[in-house]
């Protein structure tokens, strides 16, 4: 297959390199020049994945995203690889694509005056409906898919030909991808576990145990669920890869740059001293006040969500925030099983 990976970053690179590992003829494309250069003088991209080899016949593009055109009409998938910020900005780029378009990432659009807030898929709907698209999501750190380690996705669309092109393109000895038709529930899954890794790293930051990090992950399941089912997804994508997958690799693993803003936040470091030590997008920062507002719009509670955002804004210190959380009036665990089943 001929795949386009829109963005270089660490994930972007990942992918790419997986795919071309198995066969398939990929180009990278990234808006900086010098990265571009960078990467095909030196086969490694060194300020987002340094240390992995990209391998030959890796190609890359620097070409203005508007100009792309004649490379998008012979790709059989083109991959959005960017964070959630420039998502609307591509899509736009890719609106005439008779391919499918996939992208990567994990959130909700961080709201604004204009209204937005939305799941990708909504943004899709809104400035590019006549694509075939979808997301491929799941627990996946970049550096473990390009060292080639072990690792299951799930590709998610309400189009057969995008999942199945996402499976053709992505599944290798190393690398399993699972189809879901629900890519609602795939999205608000990817986007609400990068907050409750926020909190995770909180917990762990402060010490605050084993029995505390369990209950977080529990709860913060309950939480994703009910959000997802308000927003019409389905229950049992939850328990999968993209829902309780994610959130227990996000919320444990020293990877993730949404715990290590926790972990950063517990030390008593502020926001922009946590985020600025990451050198990478970490998306539960801009999605956690639109998973709080669309889960208002909708009845969902979501205390613990609300606790990263009260955090995030500078109104709770973390320990203040566990207070919060724990003094919250006691009640039934069956409310969550009752919407699981
Ligand atoms: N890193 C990981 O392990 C995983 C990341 N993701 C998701 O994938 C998305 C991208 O993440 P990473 O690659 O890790 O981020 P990153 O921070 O490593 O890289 C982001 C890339 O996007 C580019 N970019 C930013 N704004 C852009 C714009 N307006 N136009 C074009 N390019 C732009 C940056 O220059 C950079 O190359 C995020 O939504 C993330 O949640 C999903 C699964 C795994
Ligand atoms: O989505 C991820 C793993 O599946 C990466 O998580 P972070 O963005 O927190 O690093």
């Amino acid at each position: 297959m001929k795949i386009i990976v829109l963005g270089a970053g660490a994930w972007g690179t990942a992918l790419a390199v997986s795919a071309q590992r198995t066969g398939h003829q990929v180009t990278l494309w990234a808006r900086d020049v010098a990265l571009v250069q960078t990467m095909q003088t030196r086969h490694e991209n060194l300020r987002y994945l340094p240390g992995v080899v990209l391998p030959d016949g890796l190609s890359f593009s620097a070409t203005p995203v508007n100009l792309l055109n004649a490379g998008l009409a012979q790709a059989d998938l083109v991959v959005i690889a960017t964070p959630m910020a420039a998502l609307r900005q591509m899509l736009t780029a890719v609106a005439a694509c008779r391919a499918p378009v996939a992208w990567l990432c994990k959130g909700f659009e961080a709201a604004s005056s204009e209204g937005f807030g939305l799941l990708a898929h909504e943004i899709q709907a809104q400035v590019a409906p006549d694509l075939r698209a979808g997301v491929l999501s799941g627990p996946s750190f970049a550096l473990e898919v390009a060292r080639g380690q072990p690792t299951a996705l799930v590709a998610a669309s309400v189009h057969t030909s995008v999942r199945s092109a996402l499976v053709a393109a992505f599944h290798s000895p190393t690398l399993r991808v699972y189809a879901n038709e629900d890519i609602v529930g795939v999205e608000v899954g990817g986007a609400v576990k990068n907050v409750l890794a926020i909190a995770t790293g909180l917990c762990d930051g402060l010490q605050l145990g084993l029995n505390a990090r369990a209950a977080l992950i529990t709860r913060g399941l309950a939480e994703m669920t009910r959000l997802g089912l308000a927003l019409g997804a389905q229950a049992t994508t939850f328990m999968g890869l993209s829902g309780l997958g994610d959130l227990v690799l996000t919320a444990t693993g020293d990877l993730s740059r949404n715990r290590q803003v926790g972990l950063s936040l517990a030390q008593g470091h502020n926001l922009s001293q946590a985020t600025a030590a990451l050198g990478h997008v970490a998306e539960g920062v801009y999605s956690a006040r639109t998973v709080v507002q669309r889960a208002a719009q909708v009845g969902v509670e979501m205390p613990i969500a609300q606790a990263v955002v009260a955090l995030l804004d500078a109104q709770l210190t973390p320990v203040q925030a566990v207070a919060a959380l724990m003094g919250r009036e006691p009640t039934q665990e069956q409310a969550v099983q009752a919407v699981l089943t």
